[in-house]
């Protein structure tokens, strides 16, 4: 039987960075997912018994002799855990031997962190059976759009559903959702995921991942929002790779810096996103008031963008962005991480094509790329291929 999950990579329309301080935030799903394959292997005296790990989007293949992860870990009965455990101590370091033997590729080495997290989630929740797991997304890689999220969010799903942890329907056909129990199982193995590779997530990604739609989220805590306007955004991807490690923990850095300074910036994020959490929920009878609406949440957009280049995450071709759109009276914010990655404009509901793909136009002719994304959606979903 092969299981077969996905999940949504995510926008924030306020607050990232700010988050991971305390702040709100408010993310919304977009309709790209990140797909697993899990086989678990039939017994076989043939082959060596091994994981395979494929990764799709980086055309790499890695495999590890399950008696060489047994050899990495003796302690079999700590590793294996029913509830979502945090990577620490021994573990780091047998998982850090496991992916150094890999040798992967200097270019690719942001892959190490992803690599470590699926070898702690498989490990935590299937111990050392051997299997298949093939990954792909529609998602980019490192371009603010939650990647690593959607990546940990499919995982976790795929490998729980083939547990006792999570009482599944393993006849029902096409993707289907999880309960609340499960889905909340699901974001804490996920969380666990992120941390390996974020350093230090908020949890905002892997939370929308998994339950979809528009959430409001602050310090773990989740509000689902039922949005009463029909946002549509225009994504930039200005293709400059970045980390998200490496720019979260520039901005932990800056506030040591001058903490007085930065606390009133993340004060400053937090009454953005609760006024947006409020406006996103407002009543809207006609379309007089939903580009009242958006008129509001463009203010906030720019507010937020202007914050987060005092918090020093933005780039020189997110400010191209940022003017190109603004010539064309609309508003951008970068999304996720910054450093690069993606921008979001707001396309207001009343305006025409002929403006869109003049905007569009000119911004790919910087080398930019760029996609219409509706906000909200479904969140992580599940399907059984039987074999016949
Ligand atoms: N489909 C995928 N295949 C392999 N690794 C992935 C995939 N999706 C995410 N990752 C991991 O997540 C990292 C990118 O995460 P991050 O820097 O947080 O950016 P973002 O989440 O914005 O895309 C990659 O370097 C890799 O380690
Ligand atoms: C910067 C941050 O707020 C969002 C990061 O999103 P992404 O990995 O760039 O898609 C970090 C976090 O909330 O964990
Ligand atoms: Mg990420």
């Amino acid at each position: 039987m092969e299981v077969k999950s996905r999940a949504p990579g995510k926008i924030i329309l306020a607050g990232e960075h700010a988050v991971v301080h305390g702040s709100t935030a408010v993310a919304s799903s977009i309709a790209l997912y990140t797909y697993v394959s899990l086989r678990l292997s039939t017994p076989s005296s043939e082959n060596e018994e091994s994981l395979k790990l494929v990764l799709k989007d980086v055309d790499l293949e890695f495999s590890w002799p399950i008696s060489r992860i047994r050899e990495a870990f003796p302690d079999y009965v700590a590793l294996l855990s029913s509830t979502p455990a945090s990577c620490s101590g021994d573990s780091t370091k047998s998982i850090a031997a496991l992916v150094e033997e890999l040798s992967i590729p200097e270019a690719k080495i942001g892959l190490a962190s992803g690599v470590s997290a699926f070898l702690w989630l498989y490990l935590s929740i299937q111990g050392f059976k051997p299997a298949t797991v093939v990954i792909s997304s529609e998602l980019p890689l490192g371009a603010g759009l939650g990647s690593s999220a959607a990546f940990c969010v499919a995982l976790a799903a795929a490998l729980l559903s083939v547990t006792d942890s999570v009482s599944v329907d393993l006849c029902q056909q096409g993707w289907h959702s999880f309960g609340e129990k499960e889905l909340d199982l699901v974001n804490k193995w996920a969380f666990e995921g992120e941390k390996i590779i974020h350093g230090k997530p908020s949890g905002i990604d892997n939370t929308v991942s998994a339950y979809g739609n528009i959430i409001s989220f602050r310090s773990g805590n989740l509000t689902r929002m039922k949005s009463n306007v029909h946002l549509k955004m225009l994504i930039t991807n200005t293709k400059v790779g970045r980390n998200t490690k490496a720019l979260v923990a520039g901005v932990s850095e800056r506030m040591l810096r001058h903490p007085g300074a930065m606390a009133f910036v993340f004060s400053a994020v937090d009454s953005i996103s609760k006024e947006l959490t409020t406006v996103l929920q407002s009543p809207t009878p006609d379309h007089l008031s939903v580009t009242q609406i958006e008129e509001k949440v463009e203010e906030l957009m720019e507010m937020n963008q202007g914050l987060l280049q005092s918090m020093g995450v933005s780039h020189a071709t997110i400010e191209t962005v940022l003017q190109t759109t603004l010539k064309y009276k609309l508003a951008s914010k970068l999304t996720g991480a910054g450093g690069g990655g993606c921008v979001l404009t707001l396309l207001p509901i009343l305006l025409s094509a002929t403006v869109v793909d003049k905007v569009i136009a000119e911004l790919e002719s910087n080398g930019f790329q760029c996609f219409i994304a509706g906000v909200g959606g479904n969140g992580v979903e599940i399907s059984f291929e039987h074999s016949s």
